[in-house]
């Protein structure tokens, strides 16, 4: 293998130095690493590729090799645009996101340079965003995201309370128990679970968030268990790597956990009794190393008196459960969540807003059907309507009636300025949540709106 050095601003100034890598000793140095990694020229092309690098992009070594990474940017994501950017500069860089694949990542770049300081080569990692401490996302690029606002432990609110089932449930998944959550839509299961997690904790284990409800019965395995590179089954020849395998050694986070089919609850039960599973396509059986939170909006003593939910699951994944109340049963957090949601409003945003005490009589005095979540979206409502101050007309609430627009929680009166698709999708937010708050599950707010659960869930979560 030859790679050349080149000046890092003055091409006129190219620097060429050759430089004797052995390509084999090279290729198994890289499927060494435990890692995604790839070997790069400095004219952007890949020389050689890791296994585990092509499992990540879901792309073939044979697609990779000898072609431009910037090539690939637009199949795998705006990831590895970075990253093709900061080989033009000759810059070492660290990113985290989104791959199109649907995995979150964090991925280096870091320039080889020769004792007098020619660069002839960038390696390239890269690793699923849940191994090695960093929280991840198996479904989208939640937490990635929102990391301008912070970790998980900085989104929430940190009153005695919500910190003394954080502190509960974490110290039970340290001594491996398993950690169930239920309570209503919007009272901040999600939250405590990544809080719980550690989710973020660059010091913590992988934190795999699954949404159950995304993951119809065909797809189970394949997610769940991955796929064997090569297998039969795998339409792709690259494999894939399963939610479990992901979650090695971590926590695998089974959000709405009622939503999984009969089906996929008996093969989840099988994994936790035995924990052992393999992927699909391979009869290897590999160990399961992972502690499960799982949390539902469903009341789920009754799911399992009426048989829709496994008694041994629950048995399972119940081994400390914890039922957070309604917003409306502790209105002394009102405040405080106010505070703390009208201080990420104001991340970047001028003026800064300001609520009135009219307003913050109207927020304490509020019912709040959909709990901490509603209270979100009335601040945010608040934060696109009013200029510095949020007034009581600023306190915007959907009414049950699912019928009528009132006036005053008109989007389009909202948002006069709004171009059409913003108002559809104001809108669209704006029935779905009236809808969850007026049913008890997402399930049940799905069916009410003729749309399926993966829809609403992603629907929902994309305005988070
Ligand atoms: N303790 C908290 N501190 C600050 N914000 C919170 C807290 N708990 C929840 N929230 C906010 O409330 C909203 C809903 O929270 P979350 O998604 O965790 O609820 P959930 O109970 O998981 O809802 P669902 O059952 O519908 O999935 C989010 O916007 C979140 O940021």
């Amino acid at each position: 293998m030859k790679f050349y050095a080149n000046d890092v601003t003055n091409l006129a100034n190219r620097r060429l130095r050759p430089s004797f890598i052995d390509d084999a000793q090279f290729g198994s140095f890289l499927e060494a690493l435990p890692d995604g990694a790839a070997l790069l020229e400095v004219d952007g092309k890949i020389k050689l590729v890791n296994s585990k690098l092509e499992l990540l992009l879901n792309l073939a070594g044979g697609d990779l090799v000898g072609s431009e990474l910037a090539k690939h940017a637009k199949t795998a994501g705006p990831v590895v645009q970075k990253l093709s950017a900061a080989l033009q500069q000759l810059k070492r860089v660290e990113v985290a996101g989104l791959l199109n694949s649907q995995r979150s990542v964090v991925a280096s770049l870091s320039i080889l340079r020769t004792a007098d300081g020619g660069a002839y080569g960038a390696l390239l990692t890269m690793r699923e965003a849940g191994r090695h401490g960093r929280s991840a996302d198996v479904s989208d690029n939640f937490r990635f995201e929102a990391e301008a606002w912070g970790s998980a432990r900085t989104r929430l609110v940190r009153l005695p309370p919500i910190e003394a089932i954080a502190k509960q449930a974490r110290t039970a998944l340290e001594r491996g128990a398993n950690v169930l959550f239920t309570g209503e839509t919007g009272t901040g299961k999600t939250e405590l679970a990544l809080a719980a997690g550690r989710a973020g904790d660059p010091e913590a284990p992988p934190f795999i968030h699954v949404r159950c409800g995304m993951l119809s019965d065909d797809q189970f395995e394949g997610e769940m268990f991955g796929i064997e590179p090569g297998s039969p089954m795998d339409t792709s020849t690259r494999g894939k790597l399963g939610y479990l395998e992901a979650a090695d050694g971590g926590i695998l986070f089974l959000d709405q956990v009622t939503d999984l089919s009969a089906s996929s609850q008996s093969k989840l039960v099988a994994v936790l009794e035995t924990q052992t599973f393999s992927r699909l396509g391979s009869a290897q059986r590999r160990q399961a190393r992972v502690r499960v939170i799982a949390a539902t909006s469903e009341n789920l003593s009754d799911q399992v008196a009426s048989g829709a939910f496994r008694g041994d699951l629950y048995y399972r994944i119940a081994v400390m459960a914890f039922e957070l109340p309604p917003l409306r049963n502790q209105t002394g957090l009102v405040e405080a969540l106010a505070d703390h949601h009208l201080r990420r409003l104001n991340l970047g945003r001028k003026p800064q807003l300001r609520l009135s005490p009219e307003f913050m009589d109207r927020l304490k005095a509020h019912g709040y059907p959909g709990n901490i979540r509603e209270l979100v979206n009335i601040l945010e409502r608040a934060a696109a309507a009013a200029d510095q101050v949020a007034l009581a007309e600023h306190f915007i609430v959907p009414t049950p009636t699912a019928v009528s627009i009132p006036r005053h929680a008109d989007p389009i009166d909202a948002a006069p300025s709004a171009n059409l698709k913003d108002m559809v999708r104001e809108f669209e937010a704006w029935v779905i949540e009236k809808s969850i708050a007026g049913n008890r599950s997402k399930r049940s707010a799905a069916k009410s709106l003729g749309i399926d659960i993966a829809t609403l869930v992603r629907k929902t979560k994309q305005r988070q």
